[in-house]
């Protein structure tokens, strides 16, 4: 039984263990990985599934000089506990813990970092091309998921890589399974060699009876090969990699040790790029997480026994996103909505059931997705594309190029915008206001609360243009009641307090702490007027200058950084009406990438809580 004393394991141990103690460890890692993620939170089903193919890998290449690629990262978790980093699982995902996802100054076994999905084809051909410019011997190995195998990125991989001829090796980890159900032709397409045996034993008869036909004469050879290459496109499992220009062996149990070693073993001696399609099942060995693999893709901390799980569970701010689309989805036969593979995560599981026509899961395609919204909108549909603020930054051109500058009436619902917590770095929201607020056409709110996102999203479907709402993950900040009695009109600020000392102008989420930071300070005797901007874009100006001539002070907040963000839109319109006689403060994130940490931790650390904003309001007095 591995435990977190128990000794540390390197890929040296693995390779020095018979089939029989690989299947035994990777019983005891299975073991190790429920256990320590149902007390630290993390990506559960997606590691199960890999326990035996990263041991297999880790046997049969001599890491780290032959590098491993993995995309997304978040199944790396067999990968860290076999490179010396099975004591840090304790502060999995945590402030200054051990990564979900690969990190380089994490690890030397850590050759590339991930986060985001579909990257892992195209590192891993720069790597084999380095080594080839540089005549060096090692191998290079990608290991893609069919949900990441949906993202167009992987496929400019695939097309450069196979008419390369360089070495490499891309490992298809097919499990059926995104998050969701994984979706879309290809999908359909591995389902068919998974399920047809029937296919390669058939081809394999066949190509042996044309073997056996004699060759007599030039005409019957040359339709002989006619006839062979003809059916090679019926009977070659595998045949859309081969005419990639990969050799594709498979598919093989991705449970079978011996049987994964063999086949690495064999690609290892092949020229040229292969492609393995390993089959593996989502959450194997966790019985509830093999029943629901996307209930236990990620998951907070959980009952083990009963899976069920044991955070809080006030109603979120995708939830109400969700149960608010359905509801203005009834009075409009026009609106349609939008995900890249997380119905789940955007809280659209609902509306695809209420609305099957009407809802389009598009796979891991966050490009696709805006401009396929931009093509909805130009024939009179109202599509609202939910994602995620990080996944988001991929659709920048599409955005500007295909909805912004035909002003197209396409609703962006922007979840996880600001901190999203564990995932870390690859994963916060915090840029989403800087690479949108530039774009002409398009407008941008931000809620305070999920009652005023509710609001939000009614209003987004009638302005007939570009529209962002971008708010933050999870629920409404506890301990903090708006009385909420201005109601939202369009692009109109909400004056929430005024005061004579100090001016603090928000924006969504940090209105919260903002509101306690300036009843806090009254309790003291500092007088804090408030506005939530609500516009972040077009602001407010009439209200603002209005407000802004009254106090000497002026302090703006965001979960963006503070670069080209919110508050720089408020420093631009006082540089354009010439107002100088203020001192100003802009609060939000510095140029770093923010890291891993619970939501309180971070806050605290950029002093961007109640109590943060305070202290930077008292050294400004
Ligand atoms: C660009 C991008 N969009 C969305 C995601 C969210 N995401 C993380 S894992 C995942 C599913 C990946 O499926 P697959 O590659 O098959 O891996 P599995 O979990 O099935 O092992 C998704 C959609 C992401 N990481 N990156
Ligand atoms: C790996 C990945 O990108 C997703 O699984 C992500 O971690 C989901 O985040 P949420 O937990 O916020 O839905
Ligand atoms: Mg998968």
């Amino acid at each position: 039984m591995l435990s977190h004393n128990s000794k540390i394991l390197y890929p040296e141990d693995i390779r020095n263990m018979d089939d029989k103690e690989l299947k035994s460890l990777a019983h005891d890692i299975r073991e190790f990985i429920i256990q320590n993620v149902s007390k630290t939170g993390g990506h559960l089903a997606s590691n199960l599934g890999v326990v035996e193919l990263t041991l297999a890998l880790h046997s049969v290449y001599k890491t780290p000089e032959d590098k491993i690629i993995w995309d997304v990262g978040h199944q790396s978790y067999i990968h860290k506990i076999i490179t010396g980093r099975m004591h840090h699982f304790d502060k999995l995902r945590q402030f200054n813990g051990l990564s979900g996802f690969p990190k380089r100054n994490e690890s030397i076994y850590d050759v590339f970092q991930t986060g985001h999905s579909s990257t892992s084809i195209s590192a891993a051909l720069g790597i084999s091309r380095a080594r080839d410019i540089n005549k060096d011997d090692f191998h290079v190995v990608a290991v893609i998921g069919d949900g990441a195998l949906t993202g167009g990125m992987a496929f400019e991989a695939l097309n450069d890589a196979g008419a390369s001829n360089t070495n490499l090796t891309v490992i298809l980890n097919d499990n059926q399974m995104s998050i969701s159900k994984n979706v879309g032709s290809i999908s359909s397409y591995l389902s068919k060699l998974r399920t047809e045996p029937a296919y390669s034993k058939f081809k394999h008869n066949l190509e042996q009876m044309l073997k056996k036909i004699p060759v007599v004469g030039k005409d019957i050879a040359k339709a002989v090969e006619r006839m062979k290459d003809s059916l090679k496109y019926f009977l070659v499992p595998g045949m859309l990699f081969e005419d990639f220009g990969f050799t594709y062996l498979g598919p093989v149990d991705g449970h079978d040790i011996g049987m994964l070693k063999d086949v690495l073993l064999r690609s290892k001696k092949i020229k040229g790029p292969v492609l393995i399609h390993v089959m593996t099942k989502k959450g194997k060995g966790y019985n509830l997480a093999e029943k629901r693999p996307d209930k236990f893709h990620g998951v907070g901390i959980f009952d083990v026994d009963t899976g069920e799980f044991l955070g809080k569970s006030n109603t979120t701010y995708s939830e109400v996103f969700g149960d608010e689309l359905i509801k203005l989805a009834q009075a409009d036969k026009n609106i349609v909505a939008v995900t890249a593979a997380m119905p789940e995560g955007t809280g659209l599981t609902n509306f695809s059931r209420n609305f099957p026509d009407r809802f389009f899961d598009v796979g891991i395609a966050e490009q696709h997705a805006v401009t396929m919204a931009a093509g909805l909108a130009v024939s009179g549909m109202k599509p609202v594309v939910a994602v995620y603020s990080t996944f988001l930054q991929r659709a920048y051109d599409q955005i500007l190029h295909d909805v912004c500058i035909q002003n197209l009436p396409v609703v962006l619902a922007i979840d996880r915008s600001g901190i999203v917590g564990d995932d870390g770095e690859t994963h916060q929201g915090v840029f989403d206001l800087s690479f949108l607020r530039h774009i002409p056409n398009i407008v941008i709110m931000a809620p305070k609360s999920t009652k005023e996102l509710r609001e939000m999203l009614s209003l987004s479907l009638k302005l007939n243009c570009p529209v962002a709402i971008r708010y933050p993950r999870g629920t409404d900040i506890e301990g903090i009641v708006f009385n909420e009695q201005v109601k939202l009109e369009p692009y109109k600020a909400e004056v929430i307090k005024r005061g004579k000392d100090v001016l603090i102008i928000s924006c969504g989420k940090m209105t919260a702490f903002a509101y306690k930071a300036a009843w806090d300070l009254g309790n003291s005797g500092i007088d804090v007027g408030l506005i939530n901007a609500r516009f972040v874009k077009p602001l407010d100006e009439n209200t603002l200058l209005n407000e802004i001539k009254n106090y000497r002070i002026v302090v703006t907040i965001e979960d963006n950084v503070i670069k080209g963000g919110f508050g720089s839109g408020i420093l631009e319109l006082l540089s354009q009406h010439n107002i100088s006689d203020k001192k100003i403060k802009t609060l939000g994130f510095p140029d770093e990438f923010v890291p891993q940490g619970n939501y309180s931790k971070l806050f605290d650390k950029y002093n961007l809580d109640s109590k943060g904003i305070i202290k930077t309001i008292l050294n400004m007095l």
